[in-house]
């Protein structure tokens, strides 16, 4: 995240890192969001065929053993099936991980709502990014988990010529275009954002930002619209 701030430990509970296997040792690949006792949702473009991945609830400083960390094994692995790493604007960035077996709920680690089929935010909502992406481009990972308060940019500006034009999709949600946003790192992440029943949805899985500079003015932070994917989540998630 770029120009945010260290998240209050554990306040977003079901963020968790994902971390794939090189050599003897896992490193932070991504973020993602647990979404179900056994289920993380995180970005397509995060799973390479062949990896060998885990995740790690309950984490807030990696540079540090803090106690609340749980380390859990990937069973199982579905990546939506229009996701094409080719064809990024097509969006459906999204894959599912079954864990091995459900991590233990407390304060530290919980699960986030999904919202309703079709939600639509307004235009200057106000959500949160999460994550341990980059602190700038090119530059270094945090420690600590950093959050930053992301407003939504409704489609029809975000659609802009010179904005993200038509490489932006309504299956797409986008948030941010000043000097804040995700970056490398920080994919799959949750976009958080606060219902009206006072409870955290997950709106987006955070997908692509500009190929310059991770904050490109005009240039939103892309989350992929998790409301556009009920059905599938759904699916998987009680069948898989
Ligand atoms: C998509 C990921 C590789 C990577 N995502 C991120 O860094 C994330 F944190 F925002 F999710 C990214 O945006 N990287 C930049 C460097 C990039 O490649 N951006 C990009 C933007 C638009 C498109 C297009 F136009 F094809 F959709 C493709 C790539």
């Amino acid at each position: 995240v770029v120009n945010g701030e260290d998240a209050r430990p554990h306040s977003w509970p079901w963020q968790i890192s994902l971390q794939v296997k090189h050599g003897s040792r896992f490193h932070h690949t991504c973020g993602g969001t647990l979404v179900a006792p056994r289920w993380v949702l995180t970005a397509g473009h995060c799973i390479w065929p062949g990896d060998v991945y885990r995740v790690v609830l309950g984490e807030h400083d990696m540079s540090l053993q803090e106690g609340s960390e749980q380390i859990r094994d990937v069973l199982r692995i579905v990546v939506h099936p229009g996701w094409d790493i080719d064809h990024v604007a097509d969006g459906n960035d999204l894959a599912l991980l079954k864990l091995d077996k459900s991590p233990i709920m407390n304060d530290g680690v919980g699960v986030a709502c999904l919202p309703a089929a079709g939600e639509i935010l307004a235009h200057g909502t106000a959500c949160y990014i999460s994550g341990w992406g980059n602190l700038y481009t090119h530059g270094p990972m945090p420690d600590k988990l950093q959050q930053a308060l992301l407003p939504v940019v409704e489609h029809s500006m975000c659609s802009r010529s010179d904005w993200w034009g038509h490489t932006v999709k309504s299956t797409m949600v986008c948030a941010g275009g000043d000097v804040i946003s995700a970056c490398n790192g920080d994919s799959g992440g949750p976009l958080n954002c606060l219902g009206q029943d006072g409870r955290w949805y997950i709106q987006g899985v955070t997908s692509f930002v500009s190929s310059a500079v991770c904050n490109e003015v005009k240039k939103p932070t892309v989350f992929t619209r998790t409301s556009a994917f009920t059905e599938w989540l759904n699916e998987v998630i009680q069948n898989y």
